[in-house]
């Protein structure tokens, strides 16, 4: 909460709907966060894969954690507000009501979440045309996008689903909708979910091959004709509804927005590192890369021509920072597999007792119990025998395999608390291992990295963060705001307001550099040994699948 004696200035909102939770905060002209709030949001798995949201609870989220953070402030100051959210699937009717994505007829669950995998071999099919969109998302579409999702949703919800929608809206634009009545959608979201080009448009030949001609034959209305980019303002702000509901004045500028990834991305790439010592300084921005770590973990990097990574989403252009082409890596559960190791080990109860005991987060007790049990050696040398291969839920990049699945390999009989801890500490290693496969497939096919900027719920992990930076090689820089992805958001809705220029003004002025965390050289040769172990375990997946479908 600012204090009475502030200076009065500009303010903007960020508000950022992620996987578990809404959070919004309100954010100066420094990127300074004044005040912050959050609340969790419910989620759905009808069936093993389908994994449901509802837009209603979420709007209601949005409203509950704004109010929150512009209380005591006078509103006058308030110039903008920026959204960002997860890149799932919001499904309305004709007259913009929910319509239910499940067999079950509930209209509630009208999003089909970004993680879900129902459409497998709807993706299947589409991959298989080898249309020639598929080359800017890396060669391979995901399931995760949302043309496999939609044609799961003509050819399996028909007449309940399919038949009676009027609006299919990426979560960010659908909030943007909610808040201004404006059906524009983000540049952002079409370009890297939906086979936009920036360049060229929607390609009717797409839709038509893939068998959902009927897109095309509305003239793209229900999925998005006006495309603006990322921080453009809408209409004419926020309406009196919308403004009623969030407790902010009608009329105030409502930016166009942004996946949350990308918001992140905004909220740390573009910080001033003079002073830190680090080899991206006096270097081109396209040196940095944005790791955006919370249920999933995106690598974001930019350039200045189209660099196509196999296995690595994009190019994009002008999907993040304006002019640049962005390639998106990602690992589709990094957060959620952490916390899956973790919970389902017999030893778990005994974890959360302890560390509720020592009023510590369960992370926090697990880095200090690594800690006690390492005794002189350096901490990640406790896994020398056990590892993980983390694709619990498919490999997004950059091996694009949505069958690959996890593997742990090391196991004892033993469930007590060091072993959860050592399990922890491989898995969080396995994810680091994640990220180094990722930039070395970005930098053969020609980008040129050097420093990471991570953020993200992970990125409040210390042991997340030095696992990154020793297994990568690379110096990890923090923002000096943890939630970064709030600052990028405040940048939209900075940039709607007409108080900065450009997109980049705004991420100079915003984003700033925190706590730098360097590798720690001395360890690579473990990691380099670790990191072999690591691929041989992909290999032997592989191996394993082809004996079994074998005669
Ligand atoms: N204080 C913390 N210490 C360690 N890990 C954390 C902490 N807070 C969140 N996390 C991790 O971050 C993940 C959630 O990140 P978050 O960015 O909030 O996710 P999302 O944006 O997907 O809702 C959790 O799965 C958890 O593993
Ligand atoms: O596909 C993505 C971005 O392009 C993200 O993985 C997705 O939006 C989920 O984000 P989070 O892990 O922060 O909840």
């Amino acid at each position: 909460m600012p204090g009475r004696d502030q200076e009065l200035g500009s303010y903007y909102v960020g508000v950022d709907v992620g996987t578990g939770s809404v959070r919004a905060a309100l954010v100066d002209q420094r990127g300074i966060l004044l005040a912050f709030a959050d609340q969790p949001i419910n989620q759905w798995e009808p069936q093993f894969n389908h994994h449901e949201q509802s837009s209603e609870d979420i709007w209601v989220a949005c409203c509950i954690v704004t109010k929150k953070v512009v209380q005591g402030i006078d509103l006058n100051q308030i110039r903008g507000l920026g959204f960002d959210a997860t890149c799932s699937l919001v499904v309305l009717d004709k007259q913009f009501h929910p319509l239910p994505v499940n067999h079950e007829g509930d209209s509630h669950r009208n999003i089909i979440m970004w993680l879900d995998h129902r459409a497998v071999n709807q993706v299947h099919r589409i991959n298989e045309t080898k249309h020639s969109v598929l080359q800017y998302v890396g060669g391979v579409m995901s399931v995760e996008m949302q043309a496999p999702k939609l044609l799961w949703l003509k050819e399996n919800l028909r007449e309940t689903c399919w038949d009676k929608a009027g609006h299919f809206f990426d979560l960010p634009d659908f909030l943007s909708w909610k808040a201004t009545g404006v059906t524009a959608r983000s540049l952002c979201s079409l370009v890297c979910k939906w086979t936009y080009s920036a360049e060229k448009g929607w390609d009717d030949s797409f839709w038509k091959m893939v068998g959902l001609e009927d897109l095309v034959a509305d003239n793209y209305s229900k999925i998005g004709n006006q495309v603006l980019p990322p921080g453009t303002s809408l209409g004419n702000g926020l309406t009196p509804e919308a403004a009623k509901d969030l407790g902010l004045p009608a009329g105030i500028a409502v930016a166009a927005s942004l996946i949350d990834a990308h918001a992140g991305g905004l909220g740390v790439i573009g910080a001033d590192v003079r002073g830190h010592g680090l080899a991206c300084e006096g270097q081109p921005v396209t040196s940095r890369l944005a790791v955006i770590c919370g249920t999933s973990s995106c690598h974001m990097g930019i350039s200045k021509n189209p660099i196509f990574v196999p296995g690595v989403w994009g190019p994009y252009f002008s999907a993040m920072v304006p002019g640049f082409w962005l390639n998106e890596g990602g690992q589709s559960v990094t957060g959620k597999l952490i916390d899956h190791m973790v919970q389902g080990h017999a030893a778990f109860p005994e974890l959360q007792a302890k560390a509720t005991a020592r009023c510590q987060s369960i992370y926090a007790y697990l880095n200090s119990h690594l800690d006690l049990i390492k005794k002189t050696q350096p901490v990640g040398f406790l896994t020398v025998d056990l590892h993980v291969w983390p694709d619990f839920h498919g490999n997004r990049s950059p091996l694009a395999d949505l069958t690959l699945k996890g593997m742990v390999t090391g196991l004892k009989l033993s469930q007590d608390l060091d072993d959860l801890a050592i399990l922890y500490l491989a898995t969080v290693q396995a994810i680091a291992f994640g990220t180094r496969l990722i930039i070395e497939a970005m930098e053969s096919a020609g980008h040129s990295i050097s420093t990471l900027f991570l953020c993200g719920g992970l990125g409040k992990n210390p042991l997340f963060v030095q696992m990154h930076a020793d297994i990568t090689g690379m110096p990890v820089v923090l923002s000096q705001e943890v939630e970064s992805v709030l600052v990028g958001a405040a940048i939209l809705g900075a940039c709607a307001s007409g108080d900065f220029a450009s997109v980049q003004e705004a991420m100079a002025r915003m984003s700033k550099v925190g706590k730098v965390v360097f590798p720690r050289r001395e360890d690579k040769r473990y990691y380099d040994k670790k990191y072999q172990v690591f691929l041989k375990l992909v290999e032997h997946q592989k191996e394993y699948a082809s004996i079994m479908k074998g005669d």
